[in-house]
């Protein structure tokens, strides 16, 4: 079936749809000029990120603020409810210039190494939280937590630990973060993504409408 709207002499918007699998396909004309939308169906989508995938992603995106050369961490923190009250990354503490301070990691001199000084994002996240707390919460981070960072979670009362990598497993900071976390009831699990790689394309929401065009306003109209 084919609908058809007419705005002034110039304007048209032509819907058809079909009646069984309820896609429908529409082409506008603005100013005379024919603008083909994709063809589309009624169904919502179906390959929308789930909360994991989303929030892991968050992590990841949070962790591109980081400006350690080797390793950027990004850390979200997740309410019951699916609400996003903290991130945070791995930088320099306020006042501490990241110019001035060292991004070495082997230099012989731990004072000219990055450990000393960097904040851990897990860390940032707890700090920077805009909410009365973070108990029960969820926390997605990149790598799994350090036992410093451990302390800072289970004091704050999160619940969960959802990590992506656990390269550092052998080092007893990791060991007796495990330790910690297994004696405080915070259970770990680490996210395999749906994806390998998520793509955000800023020139994407001016590309073809994927939607009907919303319903004129008559009132304008002849
Ligand atoms: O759980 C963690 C572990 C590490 N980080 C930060 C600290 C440093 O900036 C880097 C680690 O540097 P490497 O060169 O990989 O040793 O990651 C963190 O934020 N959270």
């Amino acid at each position: 079936m084919e609908y058809q709207i007419n705005g002034n002499e110039s304007d048209t918007a032509i819907c058809s749809v079909n009646e069984t699998t309820r896609e429908y396909h529409d082409s506008i004309t603005v100013n005379n000029t024919s603008i083909e939308t994709k063809k589309c169906s009624n169904e919502k989508r179906k390959d929308f990120l789930s909360w994991d995938d989303f929030f892991m992603a968050t992590a990841f995106l949070v962790a591109k603020r980081s400006k350690d050369p080797v390793t950027q961490v990004g850390a979200c923190i997740v309410t019951p409810d699916k609400k996003i009250v903290g991130t945070g990354y791995n930088g320099m503490p306020i006042g501490c210039n990241d110019d001035d301070f060292p991004w070495c990691k082997n230099n012989p001199s731990k004072l000219d190494n990055k450990y000393f000084y960097v904040c851990h994002a897990e860390m940032n996240a707890v700090l920077n939280k805009n909410s009365m707390d973070v108990r029960n919460c969820t926390m997605y981070v990149a790598l799994f937590p350090c036992n410093e960072c451990a302390k800072i979670i289970i004091q704050a009362g999160i619940k969960e630990i959802v990590y992506m990598s656990d390269k550092y497993s052998f080092k007893p900071e990791m060991v007796a973060a495990k330790r910690m976390f297994k004696a405080s009831g915070v259970s770990t699990r680490q996210h395999i993504p749906s994806k390998q790689h998520l793509v955000l394309d800023f020139s994407e929401i001016n590309s073809n409408m994927t939607q009907m065009p919303s319903t004129p306003d008559k009132s304008n109209y002849n």
